[in-house]
């Protein structure tokens, strides 16, 4: 090896991973994406994977509210993440999943299937994998990295913000696609973190350690900063 890669090798920061989770429309997926580009890091949204798991139950005629059943299927769909932040991607056998994942049928059925355990021992291995194979670090996104996924992560961020402000933003995602009023946002969007929060096995919680961030009043920008500032506290400190 010589002088110079020596050297390098030497002063390249550590590998820095970051767990980001809180309840739908927070900004989880903006932030994590932004922060992991300007990090030069990569980035994983479990929130896809346990979508694309849902879409191959609905798919293959799996009854998504006869847990047996999900259980029994949950190993066979072949997820693939990629985690490029300017780019990620989904398939599910070889199949680009990343548009079927984000229709209403999904959304509706993604909190049963991703209430059953052996779902979630499998995508937990899944994502400790692609975490511990990123070179420099990672930001992954979801619901349980700070309490289960990664309980050792760097950095734990836990978004929070007004059912308002999250139904608000949805709806704007969803204009002139599947556009909702917004009173049936917000109750589906309450509706969805009640059974995300208190399922059995790695509800959506926020980790003892995790920083807690209100984004009600805060732009996206904002967010970002104040995420990109407490990643480089943690490796300065
Ligand atoms: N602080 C913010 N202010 C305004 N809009 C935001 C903010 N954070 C995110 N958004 C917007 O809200 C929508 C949902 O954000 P997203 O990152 O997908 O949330 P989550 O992953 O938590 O569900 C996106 O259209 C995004 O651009
Ligand atoms: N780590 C995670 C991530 C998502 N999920 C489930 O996957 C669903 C979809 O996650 P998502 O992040 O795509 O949801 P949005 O907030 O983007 O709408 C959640 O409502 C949870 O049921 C989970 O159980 N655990």
């Amino acid at each position: 090896m010589s002088d110079t890669v020596e050297t390098a090798a030497r002063t390249a920061p550590a590998a820095v991973v970051v767990g980001i989770d809180g309840p739908s429309g927070t900004g989880k997926s903006s932030t994590s994406r932004a922060v992991a580009a300007k990090l030069g890091l990569r980035y994983l949204d479990t929130g896809a994977q346990y979508r694309a798991i849902t879409w191959w139950m609905l798919a293959n005629g799996i009854d998504v509210d006869d847990a047996a059943a999900v259980a029994q299927a949950a190993g066979k769909p072949v997820i693939v993440s990629g985690t490029d932040p300017s780019a990620p991607t989904i398939t599910v056998d070889g199949e680009d999943a990343a548009g079927p994942i984000r229709t209403q049928r999904v959304t509706a059925a993604v909190s049963a299937v991703s209430a059953v355990p052996e779902v979630r021992t499998r995508l937990t291995e899944l994502q400790r994998a692609i975490a511990a194979e990123a070179p420099h670090g990672i930001v992954v996104e979801g619901r349980d990295i700070g309490t289960t996924v990664l309980p050792d992560a760097d950095l734990k961020v836990f978004l929070t913000a007004s059912p308002e402000a999250r139904a608000a933003r949805r709806n704007g995602e969803l204009k002139g696609k599947e556009a909702a009023d917004l009173a049936a946002t917000q109750a589906a969007l309450i509706k969805r973190d009640a059974a995300d929060s208190g399922r059995k096995t790695s509800p959506l919680a926020k980790a003892a350690d995790a920083v807690e961030v209100d984004t009600t009043d805060l732009t996206l920008e904002q967010v970002i900063e104040c995420v990109v500032t407490l990643v480089e506290d943690k490796r300065s400190a």
